[in-house]
């Protein structure tokens, strides 16, 4: 297939945002796509993007206003690694990722991946993007991870009950994707964000994402659900909170985002400099790049 017959899911001309992020902010949600010659996609990949590599995502990050990236492995590579590591090896410096990985995975290539900037492994339990999701072998990996590495999972509301003694079970610090995509037009006290919450309280060690207006505000730009409702937790979990575009919007092709309109968000869930700082700062500091804490 050729490239213009694949999807094409972001905004090819995205506007300036109107907020300016504070030096040294972190896109710490997004991927790329290939390109395909030279990293081809899984044979068991739900979707077929589009090239989207490290040269148009390092220019999406310089037009943002953004200093750094955080790549995470997306499903259509599979667990094949090498496009997100190309990646992160063309950033000098300037990105980490999360890797996607078969569970039989052994020491000495799980120590590769940290050598090529890897910072942790991702479980996807949308049954729409991957065939399974062992808990009892993601278990098992999660407890030989290299020091300092975290998880990142990705559900939705609806299981997050389901998912409770997993992650409970876990025994590194959590990253949840997306809040765990509630349903924003509930409000700040709706069911899905006191769920959410409950969560939280848990356990000291779960942060989350407080991305992707476009995936879970159906409403569209303004996204003003979503506002409301993130703005909060924000607030309430400052010390936990981490962000992104997830550029290049997978799967996004009906409702593509402006990322320059994405940015403009910021300032809306969180609301205050300090809040911003750590958010786009400080904490995705703290996960990816502890040595420089
Ligand atoms: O990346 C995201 O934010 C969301 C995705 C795609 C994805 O996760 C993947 O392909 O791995 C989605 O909901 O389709």
């Amino acid at each position: 297939m050729t490239n213009d017959e694949r999807i094409l899911s972001w905004n090819e001309k995205p506007s300036k945002p109107r907020y300016t992020p504070p030096p040294g902010a972190i896109d710490a949600h997004c991927h790329v796509f290939g390109p395909m010659a030279q990293f081809p996609f899984s044979p068991k990949a739900k979707y077929l993007p589009r090239d989207a590599g490290p040269d148009m995502l390092f220019a999406l990050r310089d037009h943002l206003g953004f200093a750094r990236n955080v790549i995470v492995q997306a499903s259509c590579h599979g667990t094949d690694n090498a496009a997100t590591l190309d990646a992160i090896a063309r950033a000098q410096g300037k990105a980490r990722g999360i890797a996607v990985v078969d569970p039989a995975i052994d020491e000495a290539e799980l120590a590769a991946l940290h050598e090529g900037g890897m910072r942790g492994i991702r479980f996807n339990f949308l049954k729409r993007l991957v065939d399974d999701a062992p808990k009892d072998k993601f278990l098992e990996v999660a407890g030989r991870l290299p020091a300092g590495w975290h998880v990142v999972i990705y559900f939705e509301a609806d299981i997050l009950e389901e998912l409770r003694p997993f992650m409970d079970a876990i025994p590194v610090p959590i990253v949840i994707d997306h809040m765990g995509r509630p349903d924003v037009s509930q409000g700040p006290d709706g069911a899905d964000m006191k769920a959410f919450r409950r969560l939280l309280d848990s356990r000291e060690d779960i942060w989350f994402k407080a991305t992707c207006p476009d995936r879970l505000d159906p409403a569209g730009p303004p996204w003003d659900d979503f506002a409301r409702s993130v703005a909060p937790l924000v607030a309430d979990y400052a010390d936990r909170v981490i962000w992104g575009t997830d550029w290049p919007h997978p799967n996004m092709q009906d409702a593509i985002p402006d990322d320059g309109l994405v940015v403009d968000m910021i300032p809306r869930i969180a609301t205050t400099p300090e809040l911003q700082h750590k958010m786009l700062v400080t904490n995705p500091m703290r996960l990816y790049w502890s040595e420089e804490m």
